[in-house]
């Protein structure tokens, strides 16, 4: 995740705040130099660092807290203020037919992102497809085309033409009943002159209505220059950073957002087409301070919800709220969290569990947890349908056959039998809860955010 330490390591100045209403120079010395070590080590271009922290300084220490603030909250509110304020807006992307062009490095991400585009245009109710242009590099048609068909998105490329900008013409017209045209483009080093000619070439010939670049979370310092360039001949509008699943930077990439005066427009997380998040500053900086991101995970919540749902039209999770909560239930839960991606980044977007708790767990607690998981699975294919509906009838005796036929320990079946329990009794409690009671409780959850118990209710941007 970008500037990952920055998250953990601030969080620690902060924690150190905790009980004080009022900040002292000490204090405020310490976050700043926490906030420029961290960037620095994410890459973040130096004259952008040092702003930052003297706007961070001087408004922590002259601005007077809204009564009733603790100093951790205060700042708190500062740092993410001016973090949103450097990221700035996320690109505007309406959901109405245009082009886009993919620009950027080789490697960086391109024939993946377009895919990816595509795909999120989808869910959105529109009809994307993607041209590949890129005749350089010997794979790209087949993995452009192999990964349009996963996005079940429409897709052209010819592998036997040599001339890229009439593989964009012929595209565009062989697509033109489609709404969004994503166009990718062979990667090429941005100070390469007939590479930069040649994007210039398809920029005019597709006229897009928008130029993107792409580029991968770890990318350093050589970021600002190679952004200029692409900027000064195609003009960018906003950038997708790549991979950041994978790297603990991607200051460079903030580096060429400001370089090129544009702004975030997605964010790539994984390999898979549906490894993308539309960039949102407030989640992201949220995120990023251990504030959790409600929204990202209420959206993959509600996509994994549906896809578990698909073809079981006698499955509505909206059920459990009404009767009884049987261990099918549970196991589609499970099914739909496992949807849901990798722990440890559902994780990070709960409010008050992200970051600080997470950094608490062993290395290996999610690798665990996922392993349990696929257990029980296992466990509840070896149970009878009776017994998935009514689990109190599972005994000594059942418990053995179960833990015979799965393979697994008695305890493991056990374990299963209690944390459905466990379940059942939280179930229970939202159990007629209307839906103001629901939302106040979303709103208590949301305002207890903060990792280390301050509770930031009522301070504008952190409580929405
Ligand atoms: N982990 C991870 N890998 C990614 C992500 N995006 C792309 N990749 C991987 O990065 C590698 C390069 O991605 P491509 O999409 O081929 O990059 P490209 O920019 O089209 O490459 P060129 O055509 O050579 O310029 C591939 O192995 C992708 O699977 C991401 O968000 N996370």
């Amino acid at each position: 995740m970008v500037l990952d330490n920055l998250g953990s390591s601030l969080r620690g100045s902060l924690d150190k705040l905790q009980g004080k209403s009022r900040l002292d120079e000490d204090d405020v010395d310490e976050i700043v130099r926490e906030i420029q070590r961290s960037l620095l080590s994410a890459d973040v271009d130096v004259s952008l660092v040092m702003d930052l922290s003297s706007s961070i300084e001087d408004r922590a220490l002259h601005e007077e807290p809204p009564g009733g603030t603790s100093a951790r909250d205060h700042v708190l509110k500062i740092v993410y203020e001016e973090l949103v304020d450097l990221i700035g807006e996320s690109t505007d992307i309406p959901l109405e037919p245009q082009t886009i062009l993919l620009a950027g490095l080789q490697g960086s991400g391109k024939t993946t992102t377009a895919a990816k585009m595509a795909w999120w245009f989808s869910t959105k109710g529109l009809r994307p497809a993607v041209i590949q242009t890129d005749t350089f590099r010997p794979g790209a048609y087949d993995q452009a085309k192999q990964m349009c068909e996963e996005a079940e998105v429409e897709f052209y490329g010819d592998p036997d033409e040599e001339d890229p900008v009439k593989i964009a013409r012929e595209g565009m017209e062989a697509t033109e009943d489609a709404d969004i045209h994503i166009v990718d483009t062979a990667g090429r080093h941005a100070l390469e002159e007939a590479l930069i000619d040649e994007i210039e070439e398809i920029e005019r010939q597709v006229n897009p209505d928008r130029s993107m670049l792409v580029l991968d979370a770890a990318i350093g310092q050589g970021a600002k220059d190679q952004a200029r360039e692409f900027d000064d001949s195609i003009g960018i509008d906003g950038v997708v950073i790549t991979k950041l699943d994978g790297t603990a930077k991607g200051g460079g990439a903030l580096t060429a957002v400001n370089e090129t005066d544009s702004s975030i427009g997605f964010l790539g997380t994984g390999e898979t087409v549906q490894d993308i998040e539309r960039f949102e500053p407030n989640g992201f900086i949220s995120r990023l301070l251990g504030m959790g991101d409600l929204k990202q995970l209420s959206e993959r919540v509600e996509r994994a919800m549906q896809e578990t749902q698909e073809g079981e039209d006698d499955w509505d999770p909206e059920d459990i709220m009404k009767g009884s909560f049987t261990l099918k239930d549970m196991q589609k839960q499970m099914e739909a969290m496992n949807k849901m991606g990798p722990l440890d980044q559902v994780l990070d977007m709960i409010p008050g569990l992200g970051g600080g708790f997470k950094d608490e767990l062993p290395d290996d607690a999610m690798d665990v947890t996922q392993d349990r998981m696929r257990s029980f699975d296992v466990i509840m294919d070896s149970m009878t349908e009776e017994e998935l509906e009514n689990p109190r009838i599972v005994g000594a005796s059942r418990v053995r056959r179960i833990a015979r036929g799965s393979g697994k320990g008695e305890e493991l079946v056990q374990e299963l039998l209690e944390q459905h329990k466990m379940m059942e009794r939280t179930i229970k409690q939202f159990q007629g809860m209307g839906d103001g009671d629901m939302q106040r409780m979303m709103k208590k959850l949301q305002n207890q955010g903060g990792g280390g118990g301050g509770g930031l209710g009522g301070m504008g941007p952190f409580g929405d």
